[in-house]
């Protein structure tokens, strides 16, 4: 079990070696047990690499403790099984389908009664939505979909991978809002490169550098400053372009 202080994950040396290339040396990070903790860091730097060592979708080494509890050992469905929920940097949301059936594939087995009054609260236009074919939503509201999937079985943390890769700014904000409700639920880590979004929500930041953390502490405080960011992320905190979910 975590206590209040204790964070619901903790990752410590975390190495992955993929085709005989190391791709990640050494990451640290921790999630605490409420609100954002935001993943960064430049094209390549080993983000999604470390998400996918968290789940175990990777051979990795080194120390994945999560709810008081080391997996490094556990096979990814044990690790779903604890209550982690995946929202891919693709959504992988059936656009032939409707949302209420997109809803109803997450559904897990052994994990009680889906939460639909949870994912209903926090998202009623999904309700209002449930006949309409996912693929004739928005970007946003796809994306509100895929985090709904994570949040029907009672997972005790999300990662979310890049939900706003690619989206236009308007669409950003939509997201945004998805996330912010979202958290008031369930812990999130989010891996972004859109850093007003990062502003916006999280409380606390991991960058990695070449597959290494290079930097961990609050958000705001990197936020602030601009060398930091240019260092790190190659971007002025305050860049235009990554000011679009402020709009
Ligand atoms: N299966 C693989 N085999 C070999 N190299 C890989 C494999 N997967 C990823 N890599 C390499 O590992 C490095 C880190 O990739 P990763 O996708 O984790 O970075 P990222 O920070 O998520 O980047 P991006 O922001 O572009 O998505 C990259 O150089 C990538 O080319």
């Amino acid at each position: 079990m975590t206590t209040a202080s204790e964070p619901l994950l903790s990752v410590r040396g975390l190495r992955v070696v993929l085709g005989g290339r190391h791709i990640l040396h050494g990451v640290d990070l921790d999630v605490a047990p409420a609100g954002v903790t935001a993943l960064l860091g430049r094209n390549g730097a080993g983000k999604t690499t470390t998400v996918r060592g968290v789940l175990g979708l990777v051979p990795r080494t080194g120390s994945v403790r999560f709810a008081g509890t080391e997996t490094v050992r556990l096979a990814t469905h044990d690790l779903v099984r604890r209550g982690i929920g995946y929202a891919p940097e693709d959504r992988g949301v059936f656009a032939g389908l409707t949302v209420a059936e997109n809803l109803r594939l997450a559904e897990r087995p052994g994990a009680g009664t889906p939460d639909y009054p949870l994912v209903h609260e926090l998202f009623p236009e999904l309700k209002a939505r449930a006949r309409q074919s996912a693929g004739t939503l928005s970007g946003g509201q796809q994306q509100m979909v895929a985090i709904a999937r994570t949040l029907l079985n009672g997972n005790r943390l999300i990662i979310a991978d890049e939900p706003t890769k690619g989206l236009a700014p308007r669409v950003v904000t939509e997201v945004a809002l998805v996330l912010e409700r979202a958290a008031r639920a369930v812990p999130v880590l989010l891996v972004e490169q859109n850093l007003a979004l990062v502003r916006r929500l999280a409380d606390s930041c991991v960058v990695l550098a070449d597959g290494r953390t290079a930097h961990r502490g609050p958000a705001a405080d990197l936020l602030a400053d601009t060398g930091a960011t240019r260092r790190l992320l190659g971007v002025g905190s305050n860049s235009p372009a990554h000011e679009e979910a402020d709009a």
